[in-house]
């Protein structure tokens, strides 16, 4: 999926730093980072910059990231890659899906948000343990041109977590077909495979 109109420049033209990747959660700026680098781009983060954190008052994951991107390429005058993303619980009703970060409350503690997603789905009869990673991308630039793309990844909850080597919920999430959930991988399988290198690889394709 991608926005409208013609894309006004290719990222890969832009001099070193000048793209702003407009997250400030570290884990997301690190793989954001690892896949535009396999293109040989090198990109600033929203919080090496001191640009604000928006409330994210969007109802879907692409509104998300285009009220972040717009914001940062606002401040900035440079073009920004904003990422919305969350898990979504099919017995859950999607949940916590838009609101991933939130159910980890002000002190961003993953722990719990896993726990809580356990808990419920413990209070739910019957419930299975398909659920879904999605992350919207949406690049904008600073003349308002902006366009996006949405990824997906499909996977199954395992409790205890395993594996620390990812961020927020990758350590109950088993993506199809692995054996490793994404908190055991390495970092480069999870770039192949998951909701953010799908929407990556559409960016590439569109833009780079
Ligand atoms: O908005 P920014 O500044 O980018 O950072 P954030 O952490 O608030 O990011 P979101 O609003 O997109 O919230 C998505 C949450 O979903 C979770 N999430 C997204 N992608 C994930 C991934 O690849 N692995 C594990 N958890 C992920 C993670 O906990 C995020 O905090
Ligand atoms: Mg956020």
């Amino acid at each position: 999926m991608s926005g409208e109109g013609d894309v006004p420049q290719a990222i890969r033209k832009l001099a070193p730093g000048k793209l702003v990747i407009a997250s400030h959660n570290q884990g997301k700026v690190r793989e954001i980072d690892a896949l535009l680098r396999d293109h040989g781009i090198e990109a600033v983060s929203a919080g090496a910059l001191d640009l604000p954190e928006p409330e994210e008052t969007g109802t879907t994951f692409v509104a998300n990231a285009e009220l972040k991107a717009m914001q940062a390429a606002d401040l900035s005058g440079l073009p920004s890659l904003a990422d919305d993303s969350g898990m979504c619980v099919d017995a859950l009703g999607g949940d916590p899906g838009i609101f991933s970060a939130r159910w980890a409350g002000a002190s961003k503690d993953f722990a719990a948000a896993m726990q809580l997603v356990e808990t419920k789905l413990q209070e739910t009869p019957g419930a299975g343990r398909t659920a879904h990673f999605v992350c919207a991308l949406a690049l904008a630039w600073p003349d308002g041109h902006i366009e996006w793309f949405e990824g997906r990844v499909d996977g199954t909850l395992v409790w205890p977590p395993r594996g620390d080597k990812g961020f927020g919920y990758d350590a109950m999430f088993l993506p199809d077909g692995e054996t490793e959930t994404f908190g055991e991988m390495d970092p480069a399988r999870k770039h192949a495979i998951s909701h953010r290198a799908d929407a990556f690889r559409q960016l590439v394709a569109a833009v780079l």
